[in-house]
């Protein structure tokens, strides 16, 4: 194992002197800025406008969100009055963005706590921050482990496709998919990274690139019409994406184009694999069908930094995600280790945990 400690230099989120810290993901590559947020309806605002984005990053997010609006509310004279001001932050916070269902995990834990903890106003507060922390500090516990696991299934040199960005900048830090090519290569695999630009939004170029060249792992930045001749040509030995809500069944949401890109794998006979932790499961549904799929701005289509590229006048779809169909995936890497639907193990974890309440 090398001495290496990859993906540890960025923090996507943070509690920095009682404030809400997030990187501003809208700046990167050509700036690494920081955002300071006081305020809980600006947290909101920076989930929807993708000043954080990334399935377990917006749980998070959220979940500190709620904390610093416990922090800074108004005074309340009852707690069953602060539990009503959290329930409606919380519904906020739910309705910000529809598809990855971490957001409305993450969400359902800290409203839990703070029904438990409701002697008092004082009580409330208190085991919120501490939860939305303990939560913070999980999730790059969870990918080390979803890494570990996910490492082991690739080859010493390994060339590894991924879409969008799944890396620590979609995570608190470290990553889920990045994160097995993180562990992989702390393990002291070679790999190599094909990054998908991922139109309209281009997370995998402005962020996959950028932050794997941070940690000084090979990358090149392919367009999402490429994918095809290079599994062709033998140059990638397996897929790997990370997820925004899977069903019961296996059929898995995640960023526009990563079915495309699953029927092609099938095709070329590139194992797929999905890299997600536990909480992005939704055992609730049964199936794909029913995951909510966020439609965006047509302008994400039809414009490049502000300019029109597009013809005026005709009509623009924007789906956020797709929907991959179970079959088609290799495997789950999870951080309890490597999952095929129907997911026994996870169902004791997960039914009854939560709620999922939907916007
Ligand atoms: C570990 S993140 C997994 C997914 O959230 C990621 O692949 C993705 O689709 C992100 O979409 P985004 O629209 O950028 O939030």
């Amino acid at each position: 194992m090398s001495e290496k400690r990859l993906g540890t230099a960025l923090q996507t989120v943070e509690w920095r002197e009682g404030r809400l810290v997030l990187i501003d993901q809208n700046a990167l590559p050509h700036r690494l800025t920081y955002i300071t947020y006081t305020d809980w309806q600006d947290v909101v605002e920076a989930i929807r406008t993708m000043v954080v984005r990334g399935a377990p990053a917006i749980g998070c997010t959220a979940a500190l969100g709620m904390a610093l609006g416990a922090q800074y509310s108004p005074p309340f004279a009852t707690s069953d009055a602060f539990l009503a001001h959290l329930e409606r932050m919380a519904q906020a916070f739910r309705s910000a963005r529809p598809t990855a269902v971490n957001l409305f995990w993450a969400v359902d834990r800290v409203l839990a706590v703070a029904r438990a903890a409701s002697d008092s106003v004082e009580h409330i507060r208190q085991a919120v921050l501490e939860e939305a922390l303990r939560m913070l500090e999980e999730d790059l516990q969870i990918n080390r482990r979803l890494g570990y696991h996910g490492a082991q299934l690739l080859p010493q040199h390994a060339s590894v496709l991924t879409h969008c960005n799944a890396g620590a900048l979609a995570t608190v830090g470290y990553g889920t998919a990045l994160g097995v090519v993180r562990a992989a290569v702390e393990l002291g695999k070679t790999v190599e990274v094909y990054a998908d630009e991922t139109r309209p939004r281009l997370q995998g170029m402005k962020l996959t690139a950028w932050e794997l060249a941070q940690d000084s792992i090979p990358v090149t930045i392919i367009t999402d019409n490429m994918a095809a001749v290079l599994m062709r040509e033998g140059k990638i030995d397996c897929v790997i994406v990370g997820a925004d809500r899977i069903a019961a069944n296996g059929d898995t949401a995640n960023k526009i184009g990563t079915y495309g890109l699953a029927v092609l794998a099938h095709y070329h006979r590139v194992p797929f694999y999905v890299a997600a932790p536990v909480s992005t499961f939704d055992l609730r549904l049964p199936s794909g069908d029913l995951i909510p799929i966020e439609q965006r701005d047509p302008q994400e289509v039809t414009h490049i930094q502000g300019n029109r590229i597009a013809p005026e006048g005709v009509p623009v779809l924007n789906p956020a995600f797709d929907v991959t169909p179970a079959e088609l995936i290799q495997a789950f890497i999870t951080e309890i280790g490597v999952l095929q639907p129907p997911f026994d193990t996870l169902h004791e974890r997960l039914i009854g945990a939560s709620s999922h309440h939907e916007p």
